[in-house]
Formats: C-alpha cells, structure tokens, sequence
C-alpha cells in the first residue's frame, strides 16, 4: 500500500502547519528549499529526524558520506552546507508567522457569522451591509467633494480639500498594498459589494478599516466634536473594522494591518498639509 509521503511529494521532512489561503487549512513544510529541492536535501531532512537512518548514516563511509552530497561546508559534521543548516532549521520568526496565519483563518472563519443569509448571524447581514457602504469609498468622496463645493469658509474648505487628498491617498495605497501582496479573499465571502475595483478581490488590507482609521482620526482631530459624538466616531471605526470580519469579506490580520495603515495614513495627510498659504506660496 502506498504511504501517505508518497501520495504528496510536498509532506515530505517538512512538519504539520496550517496554512492556505481563503479559510482552507493546508499542510506545507516548515523547510522551506531556497531554490528547487534536490532528492539529496528531502534525504538529509528525513535522516535529520529518524534516528535508525542517522545511525545508518555514521556508519557509512567519510568517502561515501562526500560522494552523496554536492557540499563542501559542513553544518552539522555529516557534510550538510550552510544551506541544509537553514533548510533544517525553521526560523522562529516563520513558525511564528505560519502559526498566526493558522490562527488568523480558524478566528476569522469563525467570525464570519454573517457571510451569507443561511449563515448563524445571516439575519445581521443587512445591517452590516450598511455599515459597509457607510465606510465606502464612494460616498466618502462624494459626501467630502460636496462639502468642500458647498463650504463658505477658508478655514472649511482647507480641511476638506485635505481630507479630499487623504482619501484619494488612501485609495492609491490600499490598491498598491492589495497589488502587491494579493492574498485572496476568504472563500466564504460572496462578492457582492457595490462598485469595486479590480484590485478589490485581493483582501489584504482591508481599504474599508484603512479608511475608516484615517477618517475617525480626521474627523476628531479637525471637526470640533462634544464628547458623545467623539464615542460614536470612535465606535464607528471599530464597527467598520468588526463588519468586515463578520461578513466574511476579511481575515482579522486583513482589518489590524488597514486600521495600522490608516492610522498612519493619517500622519502623512498631516505631513503633506495644503494650507491657503502653502498653495499662494506655490502660486507667487
Ligand atoms: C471605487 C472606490 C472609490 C472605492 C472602492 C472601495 C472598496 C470597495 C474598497 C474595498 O474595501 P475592502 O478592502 O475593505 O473590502
């Protein structure tokens, strides 16, 4: 009967960790090969951790023991190179990130409660949908152009012209960050948000938290608030963030990295700040 190794040529020296994309749990090794995995290499893992094959391996002689591998360094004294010395040792920082991304999927397929009708919170989902257009970017765009078209102010207009840029910013980042990491959406989210773009099938990072950190941010720095409508924007940004989760639209990582962002997106709208006196210092 064939073995299970046998069946997947990738199990092969490598130890159980979950991994995959979209919510699926997958086995992949924690041994990553630097380049193509030579038969030498899956040999030495396998003989690294079955001690009856490592003593069979002593025993064989230093000329046997050179002709078997292509390597002159020696890691361990057994002819393995620097290279096997990394292929054998997963660093912790990558068993630390494999077993975040396990716990990432298991938390956020469980969140996901609201990821269709059928779903256990399904009932929920029209009003997490709202929540979702209210931290679009559309009516974000549209609400803050009409403003600064309708402000009567200096003052007015130079806040919404800033957080006019800060939105287009946020735009254009969030679609670099999406184009660069490309991690898709989780498999039990339905795609049925109202006007995306195509980088919006990509899930990290979340543009609705991005936006919504930036946003709250904004609004409490620069709209002069009483304290229970500052709760209320605070609680907002963190419905956003939660929605996204509970729709099945993002994994928890997707949300904590585009609140991360946004808040520094925030920095950087501060940074680049048009004043009235920027804009007539560039005009004279
Ligand atoms: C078309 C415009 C102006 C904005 C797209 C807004 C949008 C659909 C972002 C995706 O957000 P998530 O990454 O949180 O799903």
């Amino acid at each position: 009967m064939p073995s299970p190794k046998a069946k997947n040529p990738n199990r092969s020296g490598g130890s159980p960790v979950l991994g995959g994309t979209g919510g699926r749990c997958d086995f992949m090794p924690l041994t990553k090969p630097l380049n193509r995995p030579s038969p030498q290499s899956h040999l030495l893992q396998r003989q690294g951790s079955d001690p009856t094959t490592a003593r069979l391996r002593a025993s064989e002689s230093p000329t046997r023991r050179r002709g078997s591998s292509s390597s002159t360094g020696s890691a361990s004294g057994q002819g393995l190179s620097d290279e096997d010395g990394i292929r054998l040792n997963p660093t912790f920082l990558g068993v630390a990130l494999s077993s975040l991304l396990a716990v990432d999927l298991w938390l956020s397929k469980r969140m996901g409660v609201c990821a269709c009708e059928d779903s256990s919170w399904g009932s929920v989902r029209p009003l997490m949908k709202l929540i979702e257009i209210s931290g679009h970017g559309v009516p974000w765009l549209a609400g803050t152009a009409y403003c600064l078209y309708k402000s009567d102010t200096v003052a007015g207009q130079e806040v919404m012209l800033n957080l006019l840029i800060g939105l287009l910013l946020d735009l254009v980042l969030v679609a670099m960050v999406k184009g660069v990491v490309r991690r898709p959406r989780p498999t039990y989210n339905r795609m049925d948000m109202f006007a995306t773009v195509s980088v919006d099938r990509y899930s990290f990072p979340s543009g609705h938290a991005t936006r919504a950190a930036m946003c709250g941010r904004f609004l409490l720095a620069h709209l002069v608030l009483a304290a229970p409508l500052r709760v209320l924007v605070l609680l907002w940004t963190g419905l956003v963030g939660l929605s996204r989760v509970l729709l099945g639209r993002h994994n928890v990582t997707d949300v904590m990295f585009g609140f991360w962002m946004g808040y520094c997106q925030y920095n950087l709208v501060e940074m680049l700040w048009l004043s009235p006196q920027t804009l007539l210092g560039q005009l004279t």
